[in-house]
Formats: C-alpha cells, structure tokens, sequence
C-alpha cells in the first residue's frame, strides 16, 4: 500500500478527516511535526474516530526520521507549485505523497530536490489559490488506489444485482 505523509499539518479537523480516508481505504498515514494540535485536541477528537481508525498512523520528529523509518521507494510532493498532474504517475506500493501545511504549503527545498515527475498539481482554474488540504488529498488517494484496482476493496460491478 501506499504512504500518506502530512508534513507540519496545522489544522485538526483536516487531519481527522485523512486519519478516516486512510483507514477507509488502507493507506498508512504518517504525521510529520511539529503539529499545529495536541493528538488528543478536542477538535480532533470530535472527528469522531474509532480506536481502529488510529492503528495506521505515526507521528514522526522531523522529514529526515519519517524517511529513515519508512524508506518510501518514491516521494511524490503534493503541491500549487507542482508542475506534473497528479493524474500522470503510475502509482505503486511503498510511494509516498506527501501534503503540505494549510497555512504554507511544502517548502520550496523539498520541492526542489525532486524531479518534475514527482512534484504534482490538480487543476483548478486560473486564479484559484488552492483546495482544501483534506479534499486534495482524498483526489491523490482515490486515483492511486484506482490504478491498484482498489486492492483489499469491495468494487461494486456493473450491472450486477442490487
Ligand atoms: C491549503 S493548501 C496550501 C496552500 C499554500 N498557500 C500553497 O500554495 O501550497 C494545503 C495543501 O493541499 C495541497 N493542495 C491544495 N491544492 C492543491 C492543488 N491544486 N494541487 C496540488 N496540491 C494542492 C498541497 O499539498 C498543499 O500544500
């Protein structure tokens, strides 16, 4: 499966909502600090979560500590800045996408040091700022598990009966 990695997320209720799509959907989730909220904030806590939906998540010190422990076989960055769409890479077990600070974004260093295939945009139209931290993430994890064929999910089929 594949690594969601949030670096320096600065907002509870958002990183709630990618604790569930990665639980839904297999993805480990790793958060990288600092965080803008204690663990256990009210906030977060109000997502609702179960205790299962926690097992998939790692809290790691810095950048440099996630890729010791993880040693993702890619890192895709997640960015406005990006310049490939999240839509061209072919996605595959032990990537990594990585989402930046709602406030900042990724540091340009961290975009910098990868190559163009693996710094990634989703359209908006001209002018837009960008999408919620929660919403791009959920576009990048459903377009990767769709190449792996939704592996470990239940596809409903076409015109099979209710
Ligand atoms: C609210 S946005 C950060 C906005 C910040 N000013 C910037 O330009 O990066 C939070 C995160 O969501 C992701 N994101 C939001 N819109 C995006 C887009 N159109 N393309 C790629 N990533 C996007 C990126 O990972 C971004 O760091």
């Amino acid at each position: 499966m594949l690594d969601v990695v949030l670096f320096q997320p600065e907002i509870p209720p958002n990183t709630g909502n990618l604790i569930r799509l990665c639980a839904n959907t297999g993805f480990r989730l790793h958060l990288i600090e600092p965080l803008g909220f204690e663990l256990d904030d009210k906030r977060l806590r109000r997502a609702g979560l179960d205790y299962h939906e926690w097992a998939r998540v790692r809290v790691h010190r810095d950048w440099d500590t996630f890729i010791e422990a993880v040693s993702p076989r890619r890192v895709f960055a997640v960015s406005t800045r990006g310049r490939t769409g999240y839509h061209e890479p072919a996605y595959g077990p032990g990537d990594a996408l990585v989402f930046g600070p709602e406030t900042r974004g990724l540091p340009q260093t961290m975009l910098d040091a990868l190559p163009e295939a693996q710094r990634l945009r989703i359209p908006m139209l001209p002018e837009s700022r960008s999408l919620n931290l929660s919403n791009a993430c959920a576009i990048l994890v459903y377009e990767a598990w769709r190449q792996l064929d939704f592996d470990g999910a239940q596809v409903p089929t076409t015109g099979s009966p209710p």
